[in-house]
């Protein structure tokens, strides 16, 4: 899709911005650039790290870091283990620009539209290709603590009932109206990842992820009922940004960093935690940040 938009003004910092409202988008655009720099703000490859990949934002070279704070109409990020930067740099010979961080409906009165504004901002900051991640449940009986599914599908649960960041009226500088997800998570890429996962002996499932709504865990009934419509993990991300990243022609890559395997009886004493799901991700996401920048290192872009 072409990208050729050019931001009249910049927004001021507390400047009041309207996640649908594209000129807004405009606006924040060209405030981060005037901010960071036009040629240090434009990026090939947009990468939002959830629970685990933090240590992806810490590789990227000659690093420019712009937090949150400063970025017009980007909320504060509350979820621990969610930094709130967002970085620019070099990662595997490309241009990227990296969340250290993610606004979770959950935090954000399920206004998704909010949610997925750093996305539609990376989009005008002319990124192709969208890496991310997120810390999940297993529920496939396959997975174990501290493995990498690489997301095939999604279910993206809120927007089944009517949660879904397209919602609303429609500007078609964002994309198309009705928006096709048979090929949300590319089909390309994920060959590119197990090539890569091959040659380096990275254990790598291929499933479907869910999104509820959080933030609380589900209960095993509820993932007796994903398990049924057949989800292999579950989290409470990702989707609502895989779907604007859609919307505007952004190819997607997505990860699921298993954290802890969800629990499908009742009468077992088995508890989940975010202390449990952020220790597993400190542990394996070391070796998951250096899986997806040896894939970075191989993109076409
Ligand atoms: O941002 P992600 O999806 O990695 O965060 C997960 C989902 C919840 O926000 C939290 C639960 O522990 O971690
Ligand atoms: N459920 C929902 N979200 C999660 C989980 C889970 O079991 N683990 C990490 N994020």
């Amino acid at each position: 899709m072409e990208n050729n938009n050019a931001p009249t003004h910049a927004a001021e910092p507390h400047q009041k911005i309207d996640p649908r409202n594209f000129d807004d988008i405009l606006a924040v655009v060209a405030s981060i650039k005037e901010q960071v720099g036009e040629e240090t703000a434009c990026a090939e490859l947009g990468i939002i790290c959830g629970s685990g990949l933090g240590p992806i934002g810490d590789a990227v070279e000659e690093a420019t870091i712009l937090p949150y704070g400063k970025i017009p109409g980007f909320p504060a990020t509350h979820v621990v283990g969610h930094k709130g930067n967002m970085i620019f740099g070099k990662l595997g010979g490309k241009k990227v620009v990296c969340l250290q961080g993610r606004f979770h409906p959950y935090e954000h009165n399920m206004d998704l539209a909010l949610c997925t504004l750093p996305v539609r901002v990376m989009h005008q900051l002319g990124i192709k290709i969208m890496i991310v991640s997120n810390a999940a449940g297993g529920i496939n009986t396959v997975l174990r603590h501290g493995d990498l599914m690489l997301i095939k599908d999604h279910i993206f649960l809120p927007a089944l009932a009517g949660f879904s960041p397209l919602v609303g009226c429609n500007d078609p500088r964002f994309g198309a109206r009705f928006v096709s997800v048979h090929d949300a998570y590319d089909k390309q890429l994920r060959q590119l990842a197990i090539e890569v996962g091959r040659k380096s002996n990275m254990t790598l499932y291929e499933g479907v992820y869910v999104m509820s709504g959080g933030p609380q865990y589900e209960s095993p009934a509820e993932v007796s009922l994903f398990k049924t419509v057949g989800a292999d993990a579950l989290g409470m991300s990702t989707c609502h940004e895989v779907t604007v990243a859609r919307q505007c022609g952004i190819k997607v890559l997505g990860f699921s960093l298993i954290t802890n395997i969800a629990n499908l009886d009742c009468d077992a004493s088995v508890e989940v935690s975010h202390e449990e799901v952020l220790d597993i991700a400190e542990q394996a996401g070391q070796r998951a940040s250096l899986f997806v920048s040896d894939i970075i290192k191989e993109l076409n872009i």
